[in-house]
Parts: C-alpha cells; sequence; structure tokens
C-alpha cells in the first residue's frame, strides 16, 4: 500500500527503528539510574556500610545535600561579615563539603552516599594509605569514573578520562615532550609575553587614576590564562582558535545549565531547546578545531610548513599520523574526533586550573603583604632588574615556591578528585567492593588534617615548606594539588612554571594589597574560585 507516496513498508520499517530506540534508551535509563545503582548499593549495605537514605524518586541525597550546602553557606557568611577581612579563615570542609561531618557522625568514619543521581559513592577516609591504594593503582582495578558530565565537556577516549590503559599509556606518551625542559621554555615566554602586554595596560590605567586603583581582577585573570593557554595549545593559530573557544565556553555553561544527560544520545533523541544549543555549540567547537587542523595539513602538503608544528596542536597531529606514542602498534590509529577532543581536554584541563591557583595567589599575597615583600625582594637579589626569562631563574625562588605550595594546600583549584572500581573481585583497604563503585577524595579535608600537618593545618604559613616536602608533612602522599599516582597531573611542571612567572612579573611591576571591599567566599565553579572576585587595591612600581 501507498500512503502520500511512501510505500508502507518504509513506514513500518521507520516505525520499527524508532520503537527499538525508545525501548533502548528506556533500558539504558532504568540500567545506569535504576538497577546498577541499587546493585552497588545492595553489596554495600550487605558489608555493613550505612549512610543516608536515598530520596524515593531521584535514588540519590542530591536534595538535603543542597539544603545542607545552602546552610553551611549561610553560616559562613553571617561569620564572615562579623569578621571581616582581617582574618581570612582557611577552614573550608564546614564550607564545602559540610555534610561529611554530619554523616560520619550518624553512619560512621566511612559511609556510602549517592551526591548525584546514578552514582553510589564511598567516603573511604581521605588517608594517605587509601591515597595509595586507589590513587596510586597501576592496573585497571580503580579507573576514571563514567560521568556523561565530563564525557560531554571532553570526549571519553581523551587524555584524563580514558579508561583503556594502554590508551591511556600511548596519550601520555605522546603528550609528554610537550611538558619537557624545551618546551618548558616556551612556556616561560609565551606566558611572559601575554601577561607583560596585560600588566602594560594595566600600569597604564593605574598611573592614569592617581595614586593606587582598587580594581576585581577576576575578568582579567580568565582572559591572560585563557589567552596563554591558546597559544601554547595553538600557537599561531591563536586567533582562529579564541574564536572556537568561544564555544566551548557557551557549552560548558548549557551543559551545566542541563544538569548533565543520563546518555549522551539522549540528547539527540530528546530535541529540546537545551539538547539543541548543546549539540550546536558543541559542533561548531569541533569544526573549528578541525579546521585549523586542516589548514595545518594544507599548510604541510603545500610546503609552507615543514612539520606540523611543535606546539601541542602539531604534536598531537603528527603523532596520529605517524602512529608515535604507541608501543606495540596495536591500537586503532587515531580519528580526527580522537584529535579533536585530545585538544579540548588538555585546553580544558589547563586554564580554569591556572586562572584559579593564580586568583589565590595574588588573593593571598594581597592579604599577607609581609610576604610579597618577602617575594618582591627575593627577586631583585636574583634578578636584578631583569625579569624572569628562563626556567633555571624560577629555581632560586625559595620564598615564591614556598608561597605558591601553601596556596596550593589549603586553596586546591580541583580540590575533589574521583575513582571508581572498574572490575570485578577488587579490594579496598582490606574489604571487598563491588564494580561501579565510585570513591571520593577531597584535598580539603586531606590537605588539614592536623595529624598530618600539625596543630597549625588551618594556618596560611609558607614557612612551613622551608625544609621541603619532608619538613611541612608527615606523609608525602597526603599533598596532591596536582593528584597522585600514574594519572598525576600531566601539566603541573608547566602549571607551576607559569604561576611563577606571573606572581614574579606582577609583583615586580605593582604594590597591592586586598581591597576592603573583598568576601572571602570559595566557590565551587568547575574548579575552585573566590566567589566574589578578586579585588585589589593595586599601586604601580614603575610608572609608565
Ligand atoms: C594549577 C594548575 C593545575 C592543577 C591544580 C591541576 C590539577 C590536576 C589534577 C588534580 C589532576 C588529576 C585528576 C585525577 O586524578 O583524576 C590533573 C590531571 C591532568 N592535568 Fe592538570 N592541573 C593543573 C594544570 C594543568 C595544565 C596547565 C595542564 C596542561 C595542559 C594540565 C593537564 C592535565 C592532564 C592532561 C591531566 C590528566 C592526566 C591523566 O589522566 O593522565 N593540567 N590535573
Amino acid at each position: 500500500m501507498i500512503i502520500y507516496g511512501i510505500r508502507t513498508g518504509f513506514l513500518e520499517s521507520l516505525l520499527a527503528i524508532f520503537t527499538i530506540f525508545v525501548i533502548w534508551s528506556v533500558l539504558t535509563a532504568v540500567r545506569l539510574t535504576l538497577w546498577n545503582p541499587l546493585k552497588v548499593l545492595r553489596f554495600m549495605r550487605k558489608r555493613g556500610y550505612s549512610g543516608p537514605p536515598l530520596s524515593i524518586f531521584k535514588l540519590d541525597n542530591s536534595h538535603e545535600l543542597d539544603l545542607c550546602r545552602q546552610r553551611a553557606k549561610q553560616a559562613w557568611n553571617d561569620r564572615t561579615a562579623k569578621s571581616g577581612i582581617a582574618t581570612l579563615s582557611h577552614d573550608l570542609a564546614p564550607l564545602l563539603y559540610p555534610e561529611f561531618k554530619e554523616y560520619q557522625k550518624q553512619y560512621g568514619e566511612r559511609f556510602v552516599y549517592a551526591p548525584e543521581r546514578g552514582s553510589i559513592k564511598i567516603w573511604a577516609g581521605n588517608k594517605p594509605d587509601v591515597i595509595r591504594e586507589v590513587w596510586g593503582c597501576k592496573t585497571g582495578a580503580f579507573g576514571k569514573p563514567s560521568s556523561t558530565f565530563a564525557d560531554e565537556l571532553l570526549g571519553r577516549n581523551s587524555l584524563g578520562l580514558v579508561v583503556n590503559l594502554d590508551e591511556w599509556a600511548r596519550q601520555r606518551r605522546v603528550v609528554r615532550p610537550h611538558f619537557y625542559e624545551g618546551q618548558l621554555k616556551d612556556t616561560v615566554r609565551r606566558t611572559k609575553e601575554s601577561a607583560l602586554l596585560w600588566i602594560r595596560n594595566l600600569e597604564e590605567k593605574v598611573t592614569q587614576s592617581g595614586d593606587s586603583l582598587p580594581l576585581d581582577l577576576s575578568g582579567d585573570i580568565a582572559s591572560l590564562v585563557k589567552e596563554f593557554s591558546v597559544r601554547t595549545i595553538f600557537g599561531n593559530d591563536f586567533e582562529s582558535a579564541q574564536k572556537g573557544l568561544e564555544h566551548e565556553q557557551k557549552l560548558k555553561i548549557l551543559v551545566i545549565q542541563s544538569g548533565g544527560v543520563i546518555h549522551p544520545l539522549l540528547r539527540y533523541i530528546l530535541p529540546t531547546r537545551l539538547n539543541r544549543e548543546i549539540l550546536k555549540a558543541r559542533k561548531l567547537y569541533s569544526v573549528c578545531i578541525k579546521q585549523i587542523m586542516e589548514g595545518r595539513k594544507e599548510s604541510v602538503r603545500k610546503g609552507n610548513m615543514v612539520s606540523y608544528g611543535d606546539d601541542m596542536l602539531g604534536i598531537i597531529l603528527t603523532a596520529a599520523e605517524t602512529g608515535e606514542g604507541q608501543k606495540t602498534g596495536s591500537l586503532p590509529k587515531w580519528t580526527e574526533q580522537d584529535i579533536v577532543d585530545q585538544i579540548r581536554a588538555l585546553f580544558f584541563a589547563s586554564h580554569d586550573t591556572v586562572s584559579s591557583a593564580f586568583s589565590w595567589l595574588l588573593i593571598l599575597l594581597g592579604h599577607h603583604t609581609e610576604w610579597q615583600e618577602r617575594i618582591r625582594k627575593e627577586l631583585t637579589e636574583t634578578l636584578g632588574e631583569d625579569q624572569i626569562s628562563e626556567l633555571e631563574q624560577l629555581r632560586h625562588l625559595n620564598s615564591l615556591n614556598m608561597f605558591v605550595l601553601e596556596t596550593l594546600r589549603l586553596y586546591p583549584p580541583f580540590p575533589q578528585v574521583n575513582r571508581e572500581v572498574h572490575e570485578d573481585g577488587v579490594t579496598l583497604l582490606g574489604d571487598p567492593v563491588p564494580k561501579g563503585l565510585g570513591i571520593n577524595f577531597d584535598m580539603i579535608h586531606l590537605h588539614r588534617l592536623p595529624e598530618l600537618w600539625g596543630d597549625d593545618a588551618l594556618e596560611f604559613k609558607p614557612e612551613r615548606w622551608a625544609k621541603g616536602m619532608k619538613g611541612a608533612c608527615v606523609d608525602t602522599a597526603a599533598y596532591n594539588p596536582f593528584g597522585y599516582g600514574p594519572r598525576v597531573c600531566a601539566g603541573q611542571t608547566q602549571a607551576q612554571a607559569q604561576l611563577k612567572v606571573l606572581v614574579s612579573l606582577f609583583i615586580q611591576h605593582f604594590r597591592f594589597q586586598l581591597s576592603p571591599s573583598y568576601i572571602h567566599l570559595p566557590t565551587m565553579s568547575f574548579s575552585m574560585v573566590p566567589g566574589h572576585g578578586v579585588p585589589l587595591v593595586i599601586e604601580a612600581i614603575t610608572k609608565v
């Protein structure tokens, strides 16, 4: 039969495909949000672990966690309003993770709970033995958690999320040269170039305004860090890349707004306005990166460039073509989309984190002006009138180094890092744990434990680092702003170099204090950020 010129056989097939799709979606949703978490929860309950009851409809504890955090924020704001900035409290656990103390009181040292839909997690305690066992794991027993939220932003197979150990090793081998000394010299140069442009503008503004100027630098910091992160990854393709990264920004906001999705394919199946916008932003972002890649390939084909370049994109393009980084050669070649995902992940990992760390450094230097003077003096003694130009010079700046270490202890940009049990038959601290169980760590507690850091753990004291890690803390596994074990941050040396270059240039050009309008409210976004900006009162040292 023919209806409106279409054969019914075709319509029937279409209907059948649609029905299969709907059944698949429902089954997937049931498996991910009901079956798997309940299986994990049953296992843990049988082993004697308790925790807060899950809400009936969402099967998680997100609602009560939200309420608990709102109450904690209110209490924090009340306390801060009374004490002002004269005493910055670094006791952030009651503000950021107030639930842990409550739950521990009710359910014991270790408990299980579901902070978001579809994931049962254990709070196993933030002791270094757990860090060694789980973060230090070199097998596939504990791996990166399955999170559609992160998948959507970075791509599941990208460095940072990839689960397959051979593929992960290949990706680390590929990016490693970028973080070696030779390339780090370029990092120092690029960071310095971008920072000096910014500083000159700021100097002009400050000088024109008279003596000293109160300014919120949070917007400037985000743009500056974004700029040199883009230059590090895309080199001379900076202009075109910047356009694409506007889509990245939009994508992040939209994905947060949507609150995640049970399965990425549902974005296509449910064409709501938000889903369509997410798909559009992701596509535009990918298209932009692909165009830059194509441009490079074209230049090499035409002989305008001898290689794909030594920036991050160039290194990855070369590896994709030559199969570099593969020891066994048994892995499939990277597709164009794989390369796009790698680039997205590296960009994501590099800019929010550095921007957050630089913000906290300026806030703390503006508060502890005695340390600002001490670092300024050290810079003059080491460099004279010059500025940092070599990586080597950073090694002689002890006070600056101590200040950075202490800032990252109390204000780690990524305070919470998660893992998931990926195999059957795994034990955690000698106890069997089921596949699919999430494991939470947070450095807010870990970096403040008095038994590891001493009775002054809640105080900001850079001098605790005077004798290195061993002098500061009783256990080397207790300091992890860059993570721990095989999956430790690939860019940690680069990030530390960038931060030191930024701080040293800023201190050489400005004398500054935290503005009296500053309100101390560390807030979780993609990283931990100052909730009310970075307002400083700035005075230029060298007038333009
Ligand atoms: C202050 C700045 C930074 C901080 C605090 C930081 C922190 C971290 C942490 C805690 C992890 C471990 C995550 C986990 O174990 O699940 C990580 C991983 C990673 N970071 Fe960073 N990061 C910073 C800057 C950078 C920069 C500049 C890059 C360079 C592109 C970078 C690239 C990466 C990559 C690729 C991974 C994944 C490593 C893997 O899974 O093998 N990070 N980072």
